[in-house]
């Protein structure tokens, strides 16, 4: 099983590492701009392989994508990330025609790929994946919910001081430090409601933490997140050629579903060996179907501004 990651820098890096020390794949290949840098950091990962028991084929190329062909997932992280003060949204002017582009150059070789979108603004370049290059929507994941649910049950486990693997829950809606929508009232400490342990007042600053998640690392680091960003990848990635159909937020394309339809936005979705093989419409209330309806209008806003951008 072969995945390609287009993208070499810190996201990219990090998925390949942890795709290759947790055996997900067999092979994987990195693709990136700068001149040998994709070669080095594969080098660097393979070197890894004696002392932390990994079989993995791990190679660099730069720019080359005869090198990506025949493979079964192609990740695209490449573009630039924030810096503190931004938003996700800002990144859509350099990011839409380097996603477009390397959408388009992954599929001359892989054509039968399915493509996972990591890059910013995540579910506006999901939506330019899907459209620029006509893919069945079954084909097209955007990441971003699985590493907003993981942001969400690591805040929990710290205001219940829990192991986070004990809790189950769910982000939902945009990629956005205001349109995502941590699901409070679903989320349980081993099957209990944490509403049993928690304040009200806990679980709003709980789910304000995790909405800015992103942007408080970004603060922090200087540039945003990778460790949590490449393994949540790399989730997907082994549900997906391990067939294991986990139950995943991601940005999907929806037809209906939540009342929406002509977007990409994070819904729970059931992830296979052909993508996104279900997307689950559960029943919100009233204020989750509110704050999902305002997401939706949010991440629309950004799809038309992509019609001036790649004008
Ligand atoms: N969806 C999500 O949950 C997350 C998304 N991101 C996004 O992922 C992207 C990557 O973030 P980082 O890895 O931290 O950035 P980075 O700057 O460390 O790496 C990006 C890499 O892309 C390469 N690149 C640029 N144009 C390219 C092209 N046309 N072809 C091939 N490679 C190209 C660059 O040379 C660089 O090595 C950003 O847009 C960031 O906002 C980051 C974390 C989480
Ligand atoms: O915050 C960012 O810009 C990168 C990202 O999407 C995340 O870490 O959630």
């Amino acid at each position: 099983m072969k995945v390609t990651i287009v993208g070499a820098g810190n996201v990219g890096a990090t998925c390949a590492d942890v795709i290759s020390y947790r055996g997900i794949a067999s092979e994987v290949v990195l693709l990136d701009i700068r001149e040998g840098f994709a070669e080095g950091k594969a080098l660097d990962i393979m070197q890894c392989a004696t002392n932390t028991g990994f079989n993995t084929k791990v190679s660099g190329v730069t720019n080359d994508y005869s090198k990506t062909a025949g493979s079964d997932v192609v990740v695209i992280t490449s573009g630039i990330p924030r810096k503190p003060g931004m938003t996700r949204e800002e990144l859509i002017g350099i990011n839409a025609g380097i996603v477009k582009t390397v959408a388009e150059n992954v599929l001359k070789h892989s054509p039968d790929t399915i493509i996972v979108v990591v890059s910013n603004p995540m579910d506006t370049m999901t939506y330019l994946a899907l459209k620029s290059t006509g893919l069945p929507k079954n084909r097209i994941i955007g990441m971003g919910g699985a590493l907003d649910s993981s942001r969400f049950r690591t805040y929990l486990s710290l205001a219940l001081d829990k192991p986070a693997n004990d809790i189950s829950a769910m982000v939902i809606g945009g990629h956005g430090d205001t349109t995502m929508i941590p699901l409070t009232r679903l989320a349980s400490y081993n099957g209990i409601p944490v509403t049993e342990f928690l304040s009200e007042e806990v679980l709003q600053k709980v789910a304000a933490d995790t909405m800015v998640g992103g942007a408080t690392l970004t603060g922090l680091l200087g540039t945003s997140a990778w460790y949590a960003p490449g393994a949540s990848v790399a989730y997907l990635v082994d549900s997906i050629l391990n067939d294991q159909k986990k139950m995943i937020a991601c940005s999907v394309f929806v037809e209906g579903e939540y009342g929406q339809n002509d977007i990409c936005i994070g819904v729970p979705c059931i992830i296979g060996k052909n993508g996104v093989e279900e997307i689950l419409d559960i029943a919100l209330n009233e204020q989750e179907e509110a704050l999902f309806a305002k997401s939706a209008d949010a991440v629309r806003q950004m799809n038309d501004a992509l019609k001036s951008i790649l004008a």
